[in-house]
């Protein structure tokens, strides 16, 4: 333990040496000739613009807003199918960043990064340097570490769940790779896909969001990591900083801005989730109000009084600002709907549903493989896609309406389970879409299912952006 806690020491030592290298402009003052008032102003400057990216399951998007929010420019790239994870990750990083036009890139003030939940890296954290292929979000761990995982934390703890970012850090400690790295003089450092990709910006490995933090186990309310977390072993890799979504973290590093065009100001903020981020972009504020992300999975988030929090159903509370956003993630969505059908496919077929007045009765449960967290938390759920019609736009509404099925079954969950029942749902994601699925979910739901002007993500992290800059940028004071 000795060895573990010098070793947290000597990682917080360098991080705080690390500490953000951001300086704000000081603002310019001058004196009136004649008149004894001091007026502050700040320097004449451009007018910052504000980028946000979002890392998805099948590729990144990035959106570029001003100040009065309104899009400047907006690009998405696939992932390339033939790299590593990491790779890819980064490959697609530089691309977005390569994509913005040069008169917006010099003008870029801030950036805030959103990532899929619970996609966990073991990295060198001196250098980003991956240890091991990292853990996508819905891999569930094997039921040895999950037995591991419920000894230590809390009954029913999102940290408990198969695919949490702590049973991924425990199935690393049981491989015994963080030791053998540590042992080679390495300083191995656990972060999420969000945090990876801002550290290749900013240089700082060890930062997280308490978004992102929650399924390694974090409490985002007492903003600190709990004893039956920060007295294990392995503690000593965990972020060393974590942030609220939007915190000024600091500046990109000088061969970032000679490599990307960006000014060396600009200010790398704390990121947030994918869900999350869409959440931000739906611009929801209303107790009772949600947003379903219908990406290559079906997230839900909706504003609670109250958390919910039961690993059994894959429900936890996030933290955003002082309020609370209860939902879960299920391993259906989109990805199955790519299995059978292109996106052009897809846009072919909806025309010809039947739509919301003629369900087909079909009873599916769609999932690309075996395994579902939410809502339930089984990592054995089989796939249930028969019979399969010889039409395949009955086959393609059946699905529909077996995801929209498992949506109103989370939100009907959470209200069962004391969450403020849900009272209006915007969508994110490809299949917000689709206009038929909308009335199909509405039905299911029993609730008004809105188009919000923004949900994408992206835009969600562009506005966390643009808070961490106004944050490190105070409006000037006059003193007259
Ligand atoms: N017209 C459509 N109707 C329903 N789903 C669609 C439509 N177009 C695309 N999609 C689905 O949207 C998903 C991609 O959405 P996206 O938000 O990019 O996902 P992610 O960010 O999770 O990678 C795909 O799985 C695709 O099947
Ligand atoms: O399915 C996912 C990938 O798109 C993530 O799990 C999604 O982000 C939900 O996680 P969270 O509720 O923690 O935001």
């Amino acid at each position: 333990m000795a060895a573990s806690a010098a070793a947290t020491s000597a990682a917080a030592a360098r991080l705080s040496r690390l500490a953000p290298r951001y300086r704000r402009p000081e603002p310019t003052t001058w004196r009136t000739p004649g008149r004894s008032r001091v007026v502050v102003a700040q320097a004449a400057r451009i007018e910052p613009l504000f980028l946000g990216i979002d890392f998805g399951t099948s590729g990144a998007r990035q959106v570029v807003i001003d100040r009065s929010e309104r899009v400047q420019s907006e690009f998405s790239s696939a992932y390339s199918q033939h790299e590593s994870l990491d790779t890819a990750w980064s490959s697609a990083l530089w691309q977005l960043l390569d994509a913005i036009p040069a008169d917006q890139r010099r003008r870029i003030a801030s950036l805030a990064i959103d990532g899929t939940s619970a996609t966990t890296l073991l990295i060198d954290g001196d250098s980003g340097r991956c240890l091991a292929p990292p853990k996508l979000y819905n891999e569930a761990q094997p039921q040895s570490v999950v037995q591991r995982a419920r000894q230590m934390a809390p009954a029913e703890h999102t940290a408990t769940a198969a695919t949490s970012t702590l049973c991924k850090v425990l199935a690393w400690d049981e491989e015994g790779l963080w030791q053998g790295a540590e042992a080679q003089g390495v300083e191995p450092a656990i972060v999420h896909q969000a945090d990876w990709v801002a550290g290749l910006l900013h240089g700082l490995w060890r930062v997280t969001d308490y978004n992102n933090a929650l399924k390694l186990g974090y409490d985002p309310e007492a903003e600190l990591y709990p004893d039956w977390l920060a007295d294990q072993p392995f503690a000593h890799l965990l972020p060393l900083a974590v942030v609220g979504p939007g915190t000024p973290v600091g500046p990109i590093t000088a061969e970032v801005a000679q490599r990307t065009g960006l000014p060396p100001t600009c200010l790398v903020c704390g990121g947030t989730t994918d869900s999350i981020a869409a959440f931000v972009a739906a611009g929801v504020s209303e107790v009772g109000e949600a947003v379903t992300s219908l990406g290559s999975t079906l997230a839900v988030k909706l504003l609670s009084e109250a958390r919910v929090d039961d690993a059994r159903y894959g429900l936890y509370s996030h933290r955003l600002g002082s309020g609370w956003l209860v939902g879960g993630a299920s391993n259906t969505g989109g990805a199955v709907l790519r299995q059978f059908f292109s996106d052009s496919q897809l846009a072919e077929l909806t025309p010809r549903l039947a739509g919301a007045d003629h369900p087909t009765g079909l009873d599916y449960y769609p999932l690309t493989r075996p395994g579902e967290r939410c809502p339930v938390a089984d990592p054995n759920l089989q796939p249930r896609l028969e019979p399969r019609p010889a039409d395949d736009a009955v086959f393609l509404q059946g699905i529909l309406e077996s995801i929209a099925r498992i949506e109103a079954q989370t939100y009907r969950l959470l209200a069962d389970l004391g969450a403020t029942p849900v009272g209006r749902v915007y969508t994110a994601g490809g299949g917000a879409r689709n206009p038929v699925w909308t009335a199909i979910r509405q039905r299911q739901l029993g609730v008004p299912v809105v188009v919000s002007a923004q949900a994408e993500a992206a835009f969600g992290s562009a506005l966390l952006a643009k808070q961490g800059y106004a944050l490190a940028n105070p409006p000037a004071a006059v003193v007259m």
